[in-house]
């Protein structure tokens, strides 16, 4: 059986770990790909000689030419500018929507029956305009951000309880923007409600940290955002890709109709697996519950409004 072709689009801080946590796992050859020249092929270059020590084996190749990422399975757009204090996410709008399409547009042109998973802020409408662009079904196009949301809140959670990190289940749904909607109700520790083991005013704390979890990090950065938990988060959706894990993960997935939105792109859960999105969950949601998904969803639709016509 041939070896998985996995492209990363943009060889900065998110792309690189990316492919570091992707070579580890040994989930296919990569492509590092970006415009600045030397970048790409340094980082992969470095990167496959750690294959020796790390024992791992896959061939991680740097690259300006998208001949090179010929054929990907699974291509991860990460390309574009990352914010610095002060700034919102939706502040990146004008300069990585351009650059969205320009990748997308030789994205598809090698890559015709690739999966595509955005990384680019502001997430959700970069999303779509990697769908517009693409002309791909929406179940091969899908953005990154509820499972490094969840993440956060899962991290907090577990330092709060002093317990493993990995006995945290929760999602987080809604637009990766600061209004997001961590599901208090759907988080559990080992299997018990956290309402019932941490007081609800701690539990707010968490929430709202976890809503401003990206300013976080890059107030300590200054010079840009996280990538660390982002390049895992990533990775973790493109091995349910390629491996056909039918994972729940919360992803930013095209909506037609669930949760009562149309044409829109928002954070919800979903089975992600050899089909990509194979389908979008609907769980019940309290009416507060929903009135905060809308107010997420309202933010993502003001964004869309001042896209270019696509
Ligand atoms: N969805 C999420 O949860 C997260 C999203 N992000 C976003 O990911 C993006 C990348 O962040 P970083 O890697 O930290 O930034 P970075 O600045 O370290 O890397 C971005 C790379 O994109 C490259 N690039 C720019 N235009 C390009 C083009 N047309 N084609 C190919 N490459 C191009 C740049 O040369 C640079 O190497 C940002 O927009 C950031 O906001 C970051 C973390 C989490
Ligand atoms: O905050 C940012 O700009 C980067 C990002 O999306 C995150 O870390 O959640």
């Amino acid at each position: 059986m041939k070896r998985k072709k996995i492209t990363i689009v943009g060889a900065g801080n998110v792309g690189a770990t990316c492919a570091h946590w992707a070579a580890a796992k040994e989930l296919g050859d990569i492509v590092l790909i970006d415009v600045v020249e030397g970048i790409p092929q340094g980082k992969a270059l470095d990167l496959m000689e750690a294959a020796p020590v790390e024992g791992f084996d896959a061939i991680i190749t740097g690259t300006n030419n998208y001949e090179d990422t010929k054929d990907s399975d699974v291509v991860v757009i990460t390309a574009g500018i990352a914010r610095k204090p002060g700034m919102s996410r939706d502040d990146l709008l004008a300069t990585n929507c351009k650059i969205v399409q320009s990748v997308t547009e030789q994205v598809v042109k090698y890559s015709p029956n690739a999966y595509i998973i955005v990384v680019t802020n502001p997430l959700d409408v970069m999303t779509y305009v990697a769908l517009k662009t693409s002309g791909f079904p929406p179940n091969r196009v899908f953005g990154m951000s509820g499972v490094l949301d969840s993440a956060r809140f899962r991290t907090f959670v577990a330092l709060e309880l002093g317990i493993s990190f990995e006995d945290v289940t929760t999602f987080v749904m809604g637009g990766h923007g600061d209004d997001m909607v961590p599901l208090v109700r759907y988080t559990y520790a080992g299997g018990i409600p956290i309402e019932k083991l941490i007081p609800a005013e701690r539990i707010a704390v968490m929430v709202e940290r976890t809503r401003k979890g990206g300013a976080e990090i890059v107030n300590y950065l200054k010079t840009g955002s996280a990538f660390y938990a982002p390049g895992a988060s990533v990775v973790q959706m493109v091995e349910a890709v390629l491996k056909d894990k039918k994972r729940i993960l919360p992803v930013a997935a095209y909506l037609q109709g669930e949760y009562g939105y149309h044409d829109i792109y928002l954070g919800v859960p979903a089975i992600i697996g050899g089909g990509g999105v194979e389908k979008v969950l609907e769980i019940e949601l309290t009416p507060e519950e929903k009135a905060a998904l809308d107010k997420s969803a309202n933010s993502v639709r003001k964004l869309m409004e001042v896209l270019p016509q696509l």
